[in-house]
């Protein structure tokens, strides 16, 4: 009786405090929340005002999860979702389904080696997203991005679902790293920093534009190459730095925070929302690309073009045609096949 009254006065005022912004009604999902990436990216998600509802969903875990971050005293509700039988649940009314659910590197490893176990993963959670909350936007983390989008995309094909607008890769994570480095070799306040980044998800498929970079900095080329490699090898970078213990989990979880805080702005009608994610896209003789895209009530408004290109730039986007259509064709294929 006493706790009942405390929840609802509790509830009472935090839906003053939000009331102010007038945040509509958002349903949020991270399927894998259990995981390196969906513990801290639930937290984030849970610090965000414009969240009301926050469902945490993994194979195993979410209880002591769900029930951690509950306790912080910010606007959503939180729910727990653990097994199969409870994903439906956890998905059904979602505006954002953001997945982190998957197999991480380890050294050695390319993001493609984790096709065989990830592909099935994001398989089964995009067949239950086609049935349960068909017109979610939907933030795919798991790699390899550049095979698991596309999977998405013919899952929801199949199904009768498939909104273009509404599929994302995060790859946010490569504008995070690109903007960083830049901003220490060009002595930039970093959050001033702008870098587009292009292409794909892995390798030489990501293509930062430092060309297009500002504020501008004139970097020699030695310089802009060396930023493009580092950017490039990030992922790789903290697999070897984690000797074993698998891949960028924080900065990963801050990069699909921005992402998604990003989305929900363009479902409430947020002016000029523009982001890089890799998409649906007929920019580049590819069917999905990464580029700059302006998000706004129904997902996807726009997907911005390139811009100017330098002739290194020119290079790196024809060396990464190959690789990516492969990577693209390869989802494709599997999606269709089992
Ligand atoms: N797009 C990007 O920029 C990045 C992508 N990643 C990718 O994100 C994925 C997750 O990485 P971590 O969180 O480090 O791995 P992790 O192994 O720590 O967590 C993965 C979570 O997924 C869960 N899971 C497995 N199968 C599931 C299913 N069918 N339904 C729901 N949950 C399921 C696991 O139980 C686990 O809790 C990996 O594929 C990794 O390569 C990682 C960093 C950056
Ligand atoms: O490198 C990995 O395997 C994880 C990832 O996608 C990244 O950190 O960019």
């Amino acid at each position: 009786m006493l706790r009942s009254t405390i929840k609802a006065s509790l509830r009472r005022v935090n839906g003053r405090s939000f009331s102010s912004g007038s945040a509509p009604h958002r349903k949020v999902a991270v399927l894998g929340a259990a995981g390196g990436i969906g513990q801290p990216l639930s937290l984030l998600m849970k610090l965000n005002p414009l969240v009301s509802q926050l469902s945490l969903y993994d194979i195993a875990g979410t209880p002591g999860v769900a029930a951690d971050v509950s306790h912080i005293n910010t606007r959503s509700e939180v729910t727990g979702y653990v097994g199969e039988d409870q994903l439906g649940k956890a998905l059904e009314g979602c505006d954002v389904v953001i997945i982190p659910a998957g197999v991480p590197r380890k050294p050695g490893m390319t993001r493609d080696d984790l096709f065989n176990i990830n592909a099935g993963i994001v398989k089964g959670l995009c067949t239950a997203i086609a049935k349960y909350c068909p017109h979610a936007l939907v933030n795919m983390i798991s790699n390899p991005v550049n095979s698991t989008v596309p999977i998405a995309s013919e899952v929801f094909k199949k199904a009768g679902t498939y909104d273009e607008k509404r599929l994302f890769g995060v790859t946010t994570l490569d504008v995070v790293r690109a903007k960083t480095f830049y901003a220490g070799k060009a002595n930039a306040n970093v959050a001033e920093v702008n870098v587009p980044v292009v292409g794909g998800h892995a390798g030489i498929t990501i293509l930062p534009l430092f060309s297009q970079a500002t504020p501008t900095a004139n970097l020699p080329h030695d310089v802009l190459t060396a930023l493009t490699k580092r950017t490039q090898d990030g992922g790789t970078e903290v697999v070897e730095a984690k000797a074993g213990k698998g891949s960028a989990t924080l900065s990963m979880a801050y990069a699909g925070a921005l992402f998604a805080d990003a989305c929900l702005k363009g479902l409430n009608g947020v002016p000029d929302v523009v982001e890089c994610s890799f998409v649906q896209s007929s920019i580049t003789e590819l069917p999905f690309f990464a580029s700059k895209v302006r998000l706004g009530k129904n997902g996807v408004e726009e997907v911005l073009g390139l811009g100017a290109l330098s002739d290194y730039e020119k290079q790196g986007l024809e060396a990464l045609l190959p690789e990516l259509k492969s990577s693209i064709e390869k989802g494709i294929k599997f999606a269709n096949q089992s």
